[in-house]
């Protein structure tokens, strides 16, 4: 492809290095690629953006040192690479694949993620954590209680039956640490793994990455804010603004800007960012003049765009636009893997549509045996949480049959009885038909309701409503012997008689399940009266009984 001719004065300000072609290709040789990440958090009207066009490229077998200040968006960085999150826009590539499609690995046993917060149960111990860890990754119990031992000795871990709970916060970080170490990953990403440990185990550690980086098959992507410790890296990465200052090797680093430590170069690199962003819009001009291609020009415009983004040469040594001083051919040799020579099998490109098998596969059989085996020591762990939970509906069930499944009983009504003359009368056991309305009443109390006797039926109408009853009942003052001329004379018996002997009843209906429960028993206190009374007077009770008979 034909490059754009470059603008005179971008050329002496720096001169140009050796082309690199990006292809998709050379992307997935990578362990991790990213090209021109951008990512926000925040509404659209007013985003807060953390990676605003990002390049970064770390080849396999490689000690990535990812450097910048609190709060520049490392985190973040490192969780779209592992899948935890989306990039607005740009794309990532990791292992060859695409975080998160299928058949890349990723995020799963290809990579060990060490994240910055604690996510350890409290309630396991060291083994129990790592042999869930394991688990997830597909490890058999051999296997894990192997690197456990070795794992404990490495990062001086107090012994594996210690609950994590009761670890000092600096062995917790080590715990995690062993937790993403534990089956081996192509890919180690730590985020700060140095943390409240000391500086000779600090330094086992940086031993152990370079010992694991040694042959190329483990590549290591860490943060930290011990710029210096970084020394050891293969290559670090400066972020600053959402983009890399500089994507080299410390050594070169220190060389090119003749500094002492890295923080000087880090320092030197910021102040660089800053002059380059007001000189921004002026380069920006040329470069919009570069790409100004005549219409004849056998390039189009975007992929003239797309040159300039992606080779190294164009606009090295401009910071502050993320494009890396060095050549990918230097980057590569940095590392151990000769990626030219080697003839890999990458994983499937991303994109590819899932099928509803594929999206099935996703649901290993061994994640879901973790998942359920570290479920069930939770409980066991936390026993009166679990009787909690399953004590708390039973104690709601009973408590509900106690206080609402049982039938309302203390309930007050407001009787106005005319043929007593409002006076209590005891029930009698013998077939006088007087007073019957004593027999019928004295049913409503077994039933356990309260009788209140008022004078008339003003006053117990007022006591309804004033909420002191629940309902009112009244009878006439020959209503006993209404009833009995109602059952001797049948049809023919006068409309004023039948009148006389009704009980007038009322009810308060402002709570329905009370005046339901009140309107059964009522009606059943009924039957049973006429039933008995039958059963006194020898007569059929099944003549008085309701003609309705419910079958099983
Ligand atoms: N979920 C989120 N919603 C909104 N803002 C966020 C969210 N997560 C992170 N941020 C912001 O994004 C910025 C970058 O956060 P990030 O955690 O990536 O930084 P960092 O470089 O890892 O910091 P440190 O070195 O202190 O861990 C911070 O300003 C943070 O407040």
């Amino acid at each position: 492809m034909m490059r754009p001719e470059m603008p005179m004065g971008l050329i002496e300000r720096r001169p140009p290095l050796e082309t690199q072609q990006s292809t998709i290709w050379t992307r997935r040789q990578q362990a991790v690629c990213v090209r021109r990440a951008y990512k926000k958090y925040g509404q659209s009207s007013n985003p807060h953006v953390i990676l605003d066009g990002l390049n970064m490229t770390v080849p396999k077998g490689c000690i990535y040192g990812l450097l910048g200040a609190s709060g520049c968006g490392k985190t973040t960085l490192l969780s779209c690479i592992v899948g935890r999150r989306r990039l607005n826009a740009g794309e990532i590539w990791v292992l060859g694949g695409k975080p998160g499609s299928t058949g890349s690995g990723v995020p799963g046993p290809r990579i060990g993620y060490m994240p910055q917060e604690i996510a350890l149960y409290g309630e396991f111990t060291i083994r129990e954590t790592m042999q869930f860890f394991g688990m997830i990754n597909g490890m058999n119990p051999e296997q894990v209680d192997e690197k456990i031992e070795f794992l404990l000795k490495f990062l001086q871990l107090p012994p594996a039956s210690r609950p994590v709970k009761n670890l000092s916060g600096g062995q917790q970080r080590r715990v995690s640490f062993a937790a993403a170490l534990l089956h081996n990953p192509e890919l180690l990403i730590l985020d700060e793994p140095t943390v409240g440990v000391d500086p000779v185990l600090r330094q086992g550690i940086w031993d152990h990455l370079v010992h694991l980086t040694k042959d190329g098959g483990t590549t290591v992507i860490i943060t930290t804010h011990y710029i210096d410790e970084t020394r050891q890296a293969h290559m670090i990465g400066l972020m600053r603004g959402g983009k890399f200052l500089a994507e080299e090797s410390p050594t070169s680093l220190l060389h090119k800007y003749n500094c002492q430590s890295l923080e000087d170069v880090f320092l030197k690199l910021s102040v660089i960012q800053n002059r380059g962003k007001r000189r921004r819009s002026s380069i920006l001009h040329d470069i919009t003049a570069a790409i100004a291609v005549p219409e004849t020009s056998p390039v189009p415009a975007v992929e003239a765009l797309n040159s300039i983004c992606d080779n190294t040469s164009e606009m090295s040594g401009e910071f502050g636009d993320s494009i890396s001083p060095v050549p990918l051919s230097k980057r590569m040799s940095i590392c151990s893997m000769q990626v030219n020579n080697v003839e890999m099998e990458l994983p499937p490109e991303a994109n590819i549509k899932m099928s509803l098998f594929d999206r099935c596969k996703l649901y290993q059989s061994h994640h879901m045996r973790a998942l359920i085996w570290k479920n069930f020591l939770w409980m066991w762990r936390n026993v009166a949480v679990m009787m909690f939970i399953v004590g708390l509906p039973v104690a709601q069930i009973v408590l509900f049959c106690l206080s609402i499944g049982k039938d309302p009983y203390g309930l007050h009504l407001a009787i106005v009885n005319h043929e007593t003359n409002n006076k209590t009368c005891p029930p009698t056991d013998s077939c006088e038909l007087t007073q019957l309305s004593c027999q019928y009443l004295y049913q409503i109390e077994l039933r356990r309701q309260v009788l209140d006797y008022f004078d008339d039926e003003e006053s117990a109408f007022r006591a309804v409503k004033l909420g002191k009853a629940w309902g009112a009942l009244s009878f006439t003052s020959n209503y006993s012997i209404s009833l009995k001329e109602r059952m001797d004379e049948g049809q023919s018996t006068p409309d004023f008689v039948i009148d006389d002997s009704i009980v007038s009843i009322w009810l308060d209906e402002s709570n329905q399940q009370i005046s339901t429960l009140l309107r059964r028993d009522l009606l059943f206190a009924f039957q049973d009266f006429a039933t008995t009374l039958a059963a006194t007077c020898n007569f059929s009770t099944k003549a008085v009984a309701n003609p309705i008979k419910v079958n099983d």
